[in-house]
């Protein structure tokens, strides 16, 4: 079996998933803020090992077989995004050969572990060098809509502000996969071409274009095999497993890993439910926010915007709203919006807020491309 390339002083860095779609942009990342100039990366494939490596990391050389334990066992780090059958096929051959590098792994399968820290690190930076300065080694990106979700409101979190919360989520197609946003695509497509003529003529009835579409949604010629059920001109309220408890696990995510992220030592109740809509990349959340203390808004948007260099406070208008605080205003930047920050009418420590994220970007990729930084000395 081939062996991975020995390299420089530059720590040796294993990629797994790199050409999917969350690993693409980790890549692309990596590639924006020179990384690789700090990383030997050696590239692995489940599909096609012996390969040339990719073109933007000169010198990579071939592709590793990413099934090869003992190729994979020479690396002190180990970048993951194939998913979770594949960590939970190949990292407990790792750990048991002995292996004791850094794994790092966009998936879900290790969160939870009580040996893994959940890697955010502008809201949680102390809790991963306290598990860096302990000898963990597992450290995992968190669910998307959590993280993204902390990047935006993670100062009321972190400065004990918030009592309890509840999120109503708008995920985006990608959620699902590059699959998904295709079958979202498709499924436009189909609607538009069903009623492409009426919509031409002025004159006809929208009522009969309605009924034309509601036909075509119901029709078993919708391509639907991804969702289970058509998403475009629709929504879908359960997303990922059913717990049997009248929770998704996506919902039961929000509450567990919000609360590990942190790792604050009072749990803050945290609830909501989680919604598919057909926006392509960028998750949004609406949250009602019971705060510790009554204080003005404008306080509020003060202790948001300071958290990090990434949020970004909108003002809580009908034309700032409409700039600013959708998906497609928020996708494919790294900034975080937030906005319709107000009182509600349940009293003066109730204030509800609407958030966006790229959930590719700060949802998946970025976490793990700065732990990668932290873990190698270059953050
Ligand atoms: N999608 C998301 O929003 C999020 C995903 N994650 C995690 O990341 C994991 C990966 O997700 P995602 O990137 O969407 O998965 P993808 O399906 O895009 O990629 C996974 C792997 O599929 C293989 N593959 C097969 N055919 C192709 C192709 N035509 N183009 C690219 N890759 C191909 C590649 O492996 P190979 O090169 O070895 O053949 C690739 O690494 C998820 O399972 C999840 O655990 C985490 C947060 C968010
Ligand atoms: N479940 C998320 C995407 C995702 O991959 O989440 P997780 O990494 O927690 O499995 C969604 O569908 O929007």
């Amino acid at each position: 079996m081939t062996s991975a390339p020995e390299s420089s002083a530059l720590p040796s860095v294993g990629f797994v998933g790199w050409r999917g779609m969350v690993g693409s942009v980790l890549m692309q990342r990596l590639q924006d803020e020179g990384d690789f100039s700090r990383i030997n990366p050696v590239f692995f494939s489940t599909s096609a090992a012996g390969g040339a490596a990719p073109s933007f990391a000169d010198g990579a050389g071939m592709l590793q077989d990413a099934y090869d334990v003992e190729t994979l066992a020479k690396l002190p780090i180990i970048v993951t995004a194939q998913g979770g059958d594949y960590t939970a096929e190949v990292y407990p051959k790792l750990r048991d050969a002995g292996w004791s590098g850094l794994w790092l792994d966009a998936a879900s399968t290790l969160r939870m572990e009580q040996d893994s820290v959940i890697v955010l690190d502008p809201v949680n930076r102390s809790v991963i060098d306290a598990g860096l300065a302990n000898g963990v080694r597992d450290f995992i990106g968190g669910n998307c809509t959590v993280s993204c979700m902390l990047m935006g409101l993670g100062g009321l979190f972190r400065n004990g502000l918030v009592e309890w919360g509840t999120s109503m989520t708008y995920q985006a197609a990608s959620g699902g996969g590059a699959r998904h946003m295709r079958e979202l695509l498709n499924q436009f497509g189909a609607l538009h071409s069903t009623v492409a003529l009426n919509l031409d003529d002025p004159a006809s009835a929208i009522l009969d274009i309605d009924r034309a579409i509601l036909a075509k949604q119901r029709h078993p010629s919708l391509e639907a095999t991804q969702f289970g059920v058509p998403l475009a001109g629709s929504v879908i309220p359960w997303i990922d497993g059913d717990l049997g408890n009248g929770q998704s696990k996506e919902e039961w995510k929000a509450g567990a890993e919000t609360n590990k992220i942190l790792g604050m030592d009072t749990r803050i109740p945290f609830d909501g439910l989680c919604v598919r809509v057909g926006s392509m990349r960028s998750h949004s959340q609406a949250l009602t926010l019971k705060l510790t203390q009554d204080l003005p808004v404008s306080e509020i948007e003060s202790i948001i915007a300071a958290d990090n260099e990434w949020v970004r406070v909108i003002p809580n208008t009908k034309v700032d709203t409409l700039a600013g605080l959708t998906p497609i205003a928020a996708t494919g930047s790294l900034d975080i919006p937030v906005g319709r920050i107000r009182k509600l009418e349940m009293g003066p420590d109730y204030i509800s807020a609407f958030t966006v994220g790229d959930q590719l970007l700060w949802g998946a990729a970025e976490p793990l491309r700065r732990m990668l930084m932290i873990a190698t000395g270059n953050l």
